[in-house]
């Protein structure tokens, strides 16, 4: 598996956020990572990448335990791609990929044939070659989150997990930024792990979706889910409930 959850708890304090979680992520597979406000999506994701405490059990990532991943065998496993906004003035988008290769180049960063073919690579896989020598202070949302990605695909791990990728684009570049992770997760082999509150693409685009549920996570396929239930439950008592049949959120 190329991620594996072994009976982890995730808390603040006394704060527990799951509690005794176990799940296995498969290779080539796109999951939606889905649940409330504050529920612990990133907490999650954070604790996955190893830039956040577990409080319990234990994460693996391609069968090797997190913990005991050295630092650059780390950062040779899995990318994370977060919803911070990049916009480094004067810093082309290739230079910004480049940076995903730091774990295979030398103490000074000296990028060989190999990475800058990993770099090339990674920019047109998100369709962003000729953007290559622009800078990201003088590009859209959705254009940045591209080439973040590419920057995750140039560090060519076996994982990539990406934080609310979707939140700050407009209703066709979020389905085309979720068509490009799925199409990246087929044709690249990767095991792709993201947090979203769009629902519809969860359901529609995904392999599987990771439900929080305080304090268990519900791994289901996305036709399960959506048949499951347990998205009825996450919005009762609220004034929007879930349509099983046409898998969409109405209002009450
Ligand atoms: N460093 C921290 N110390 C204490 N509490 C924290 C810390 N970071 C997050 N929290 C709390 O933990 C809970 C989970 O936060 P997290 O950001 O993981 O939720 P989320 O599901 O990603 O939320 P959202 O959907 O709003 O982005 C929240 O209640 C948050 O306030």
């Amino acid at each position: 598996m190329s991620i594996a959850l072994r009976h982890i708890t995730l808390a603040y304090g006394d704060r527990r956020l799951l509690e005794d979680v176990s799940a296995d992520f498969a290779p080539q597979t796109l999951t939606a990572l889905i649940g409330r406000n504050g529920t612990g999506k990133s907490t999650l994701l954070r604790a996955i990448a190893g830039l956040g405490p577990v409080a319990g059990g234990s994460v693996e990532l391609c069968g090797r335990p997190l913990a005991e991943l050295p630092p650059r065998q780390r950062a040779g496993t899995v990318g994370f791609v977060t919803t911070d906004k990049v916009r480094i003035a004067n810093l082309p988008c290739r230079d910004v990929v480049a940076l995903g290769r730091a774990p295979y180049t030398d103490w000074i960063g000296r990028m060989q044939a190999a990475d800058r073919a990993a770099v090339d690579r990674a920019l047109e896989l998100v369709g962003m070659s000729a953007f290559a020598r622009k800078t990201m202070d003088r590009m859209s949302d959705g254009e940045c989150q591209r080439v973040m990605i590419a920057r995750a695909l140039a560090q060519d791990t076996p994982v990539i997990l990406l934080d609310e990728p979707t939140a700050f684009l407009d209703l066709p570049n979020r389905y085309e930024l979720a068509s490009l992770l799925r199409r990246l997760a087929r044709d690249e082999g990767k095991c792709i792990l993201f947090s979203t509150h769009d629902l519809d693409i969860a359901l529609s685009l995904c392999d599987a979706v990771a439900l929080i549920d305080t304090p268990s996570l519900h791994l289901l396929p996305a036709g399960a889910m959506a048949r499951s239930g347990l998205i009825e439950r996450l919005f009762a008592g609220e004034s929007a409930r879930f349509d099983p049949e046409t898998r969409t959120v109405k209002l009450r």
